[in-house]
Formats: C-alpha cells, sequence, structure tokens
C-alpha cells in the first residue's frame, strides 16, 4: 500500500469549485479575500457560496429577507436551551446539540432532494445564529430577544445578543468577521461535513459533525484560547517571557501557525486592524499591542505566522462578548461554507472512505479466554 501522510498533509482529496488557497491567496468562487472582505456583506458571501455569482441587487434583498423571516427558533428549542446545565454547559456543545435538535423538529429533515435542501440551507443559516445568541442570554439569565426584519445579518445577531441595536462600526466588525471565516476549502471541519453526506445522511447530520470538528482548540476552538491566554499574560511586558516558556515546555501558541498558509494568512491582517480599532475605541489597547508583540515574535523564533483565529478574540473581546461564545460565532459563519459544501458534495456524490495502511501485529493464533494469561 501507499506511503501514508499523516494528517493528509498536501493530499488532494476532492475537487471543489467553492474556495481556493493558492499562493496564500484565498479567494471564494474566483474572487479575492480581499475585495471580499472590504466590500461584502455576509449575506452576499452566502448568496455566492451556494450559486457560484454574486448576487444581484433583487436577488440579495430576496436572501436578506428570507434569512431575517427564518431566524426565529420554536419554543421547544428555546426551552431545550433552558433545560442544559447552564453552569457547565459548553457553548458549542450546547450549539452542537442544539443543531441536532433542529434536525428533529424540521419535518423536511431526511429529504435529500436540492430544492428541500436549500430550504433547510435557509432555515440553518438564520437560526443558526438565534441559537447561539439565545443560549448566550439564557446563560446570563435573560430572555431571547426576537430579530426584526429590517436588519441584516450581522446586525440581527448583535441585536439578539445584546437586546440593543448595535452601532456601525459593531456591525462592520462582525460582518467582517463572518465575511472572513466564511469557508476555507478543505478545512477540517469542512472535510468532516462532506465525509459525513457522502453517506447521503442528512445535512444536519453534516452539520453536527462539522460543529464538533470546528470545537477542538487545533482548529475553531483556537480562537477562545487566545483570549485566554492574553488573559492569563496580563500585561504587555509578560507577553515575551510566557511564549518563551510554551516554546521551553513545547507547548502550542494558540492561532499561530497553519497547515496550508506557511508565509500568513490573508484574513489576518483585516482582524489586526480590525482589533486596533476596537481596542482603542474601548481604552483596552493592551490587548491590541499584547498580540502584536506576540505575533512578531512568534514570527521571528518559529517562522510561524497568525492565523484567523489570533486577532478573531481581541475584536470578539473589544465587542463585549464572552470568549467561549467566539467559536460559535464561528459556526455562525462557516455554516455559509459547510452549507455550500455538503450541497456541492450531494450534487457529485462518490462514499467517502478511504484506507489505512496497518500497522498492527501479524495474523496471529486465537486464544480461548481460558488459556489467555
Ligand atoms: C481556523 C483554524 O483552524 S486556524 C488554526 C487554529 N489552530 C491554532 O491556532 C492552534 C495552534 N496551531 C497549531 O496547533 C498548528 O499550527 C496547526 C494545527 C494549525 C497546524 O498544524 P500542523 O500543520 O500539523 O503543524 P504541526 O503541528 O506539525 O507544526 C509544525 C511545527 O511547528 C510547530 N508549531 C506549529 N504551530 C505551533 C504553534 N501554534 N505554537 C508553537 N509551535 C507550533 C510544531 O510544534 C512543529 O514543530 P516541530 O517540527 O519542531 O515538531
Ligand atoms: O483551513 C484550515 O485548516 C483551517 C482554517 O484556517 C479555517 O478553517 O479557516
Amino acid at each position: 500500500m501507499a506511503n501514508t501522510t499523516k494528517g493528509l498533509e498536501n493530499i488532494v482529496a476532492t475537487q471543489s469549485a467553492i474556495s481556493s488557497i493558492i499562493d496564500d491567496q484565498l479567494s471564494y468562487v474566483g474572487y479575492k479575500i480581499d475585495d471580499l472582505a472590504e466590500n461584502s456583506s455576509f449575506e452576499e458571501i452566502i448568496y455566492l457560496l451556494w450559486n457560484q455569482k454574486l448576487p444581484t441587487k433583487s436577488e440579495l434583498d430576496d436572501l436578506k429577507s428570507d434569512l431575517a423571516k427564518n431566524m426565529v427558533i420554536s419554543d421547544a428549542i428555546i426551552d431545550h436551551l433552558r433545560s442544559y446545565d447552564l453552569k457547565s454547559v459548553q457553548p458549542m456543545a450546547a450549539l452542537r446539540t442544539a443543531v441536532s435538535l433542529l434536525g428533529i423538529y424540521d419535518e423536511e429533515a431526511d429529504e435529500t432532494d436540492e430544492a428541500s435542501n436549500k430550504r433547510k440551507a435557509i432555515r440553518i443559516q438564520a437560526k443558526i445564529a438565534s441559537i447561539v445568541t439565545a443560549f448566550a442570554r439564557i446563560r446570563d439569565g435573560k430572555d431571547p430577544v426576537q430579530p426584526k426584519e429590517d436588519l441584516g445579518y450581522s446586525a440581527n445577531f448583535l441585536y439578539m445578543l445584546n437586546g440593543e441595536e448595535p452601532e456601525d462600526i459593531e456591525i462592520e466588525a462582525i460582518n467582517k468577521a463572518l465575511v472572513l471565516h466564511a469557508d476555507h476549502e478543505l478545512n477540517a471541519s469542512t472535510f468532516t461535513a462532506r465525509v459525513c453526506v457522502a453517506t447521503l445522511s442528512d445535512i444536519y447530520s453534516g452539520m453536527v459533525a462539522a460543529i464538533g470538528a470546528l470545537k477542538g482548540p487545533l482548529h475553531g476552538g483556537a480562537n477562545e484560547n487566545v483570549m485566554k491566554m492574553l488573559h492569563e499574560i496580563g500585561e504587555e511586558e509578560n507577553a515575551i517571557p510566557y511564549i518563551q516558556e510554551k516554546f521551553d515546555n513545547k507547548e502550542k501558541v494558540m492561532g499561530m501557525g497553519h497547515r496550508v498558509y506557511r508565509n500568513g494568512d490573508p484574513r489576518a491582517k483585516f482582524l489586526r486592524e480590525m482589533s486596533r480599532q476596537l481596542t482603542k475605541r474601548t481604552g483596552q489597547e493592551k490587548w491590541y499591542n499584547m498580540s502584536i508583540k506576540i505575533e512578531e515574535y512568534v514570527k521571528e523564533q518559529k517562522g510561524l505566522p497568525a492565523n484567523v483565529d489570533f486577532y478573531s478574540a481581541t475584536v470578539y473581546h473589544s465587542l463585549g462578548i464572552e470568549e467561549d461564545l467566539f467559536t460559535p460565532i464561528f459556526a455562525v459563519s462557516r455554516t455559509s461554507g459547510w452549507i455550500a459544501h455538503i450541497l456541492e458534495q450531494y450534487a457529485d456524490n462518490r462514499l467517502i472512505r478511504p484506507r489505512a495502511e496497518y500497522s498492527g501485529p501479524d495474523l496471529r493464533e486465537y486464544v480461548s479466554i481460558n488459556d489467555r494469561s
């Protein structure tokens, strides 16, 4: 059998027309991430990823209205969120379970034709924002806030989270974060989603599988760990000794390094700048200054660049968002990419079933239980 590649590094496992990373350049359906980050709303990105073209004004208006109308979640879901052990349950675990529950209450859950999958796509993308925000409020002892149909996706997200309409700079920050996290070729959670639905399982199963993969600290879970790390460091002057200690102990620095980007993650610069603006606005520049020091030191010592998770941490923190909601926000955005890949997988499906190179003992005689030592 062929040699194995640990972690499937550089293995091309499928063709995809959704996003590409070539020479450290990320694009969605042929549009450079730099142009999209500067100019697009998250809804435009959803449309682009699901339809492989940018929407016209009326197509965009229709999508915005469909999303806003579908954001309401049922009392059954809210009651369920209330039933969790709110002091200890981890929001990504709550999200994983709640999305699974959405499937239980969706009468079309097991239909796999294209039209029903597109309807479910809208419902899932709309409701995932409401689940995250409702959970956040319920565990803080507050009631969920109903979405407003006249607000865009990013504004509604913050409105449902905080119960008041956000300022423009806050909407811009969330919109940019959602645009930048929307898709990323065959990352671990997207691959997981594709493997799942390639068995012709349903879209909700693909989503739940993907959320589970995103939760891990080597993937989406890194962003909340970045903020934990910054809190542990506490003050700017502690940053370098803290990171050096991590190196000495052979521990990973969260938010640094990437499997595909070796010279730098093109998304990081937008979040770095957003972090600069937002920490200045809140008078908490120390988080930004500390992040810059860490980024420079890790680059200098190990040649490792900051990834998308690194500056998203201080962006969300500056918006007053609790640390353990950072990865759920990533999931809200990446839902658009997961769904695009799930639909692409269904459209030209073949079961994904690689091989393993066996490394266990040679064939041997079975020993009956009474004769075993
Ligand atoms: C949205 C995202 O998912 S982006 C990634 C988010 N994850 C993180 O930020 C977690 C921290 N980073 C990492 O763990 C890794 O860089 C990953 C998981 C992103 C990529 O992993 P891989 O491609 O498998 O790289 P791998 O772990 O083999 O690292 C190669 C070398 O760089 C080192 N390295 C990689 N990342 C880091 C890091 N963040 N801190 C310290 N050292 C690191 C490894 O220890 C290894 O060193 P060695 O060759 O001396 O053993
Ligand atoms: O592509 C990856 O391996 C991880 C990543 O940056 C993402 O999912 O956005």
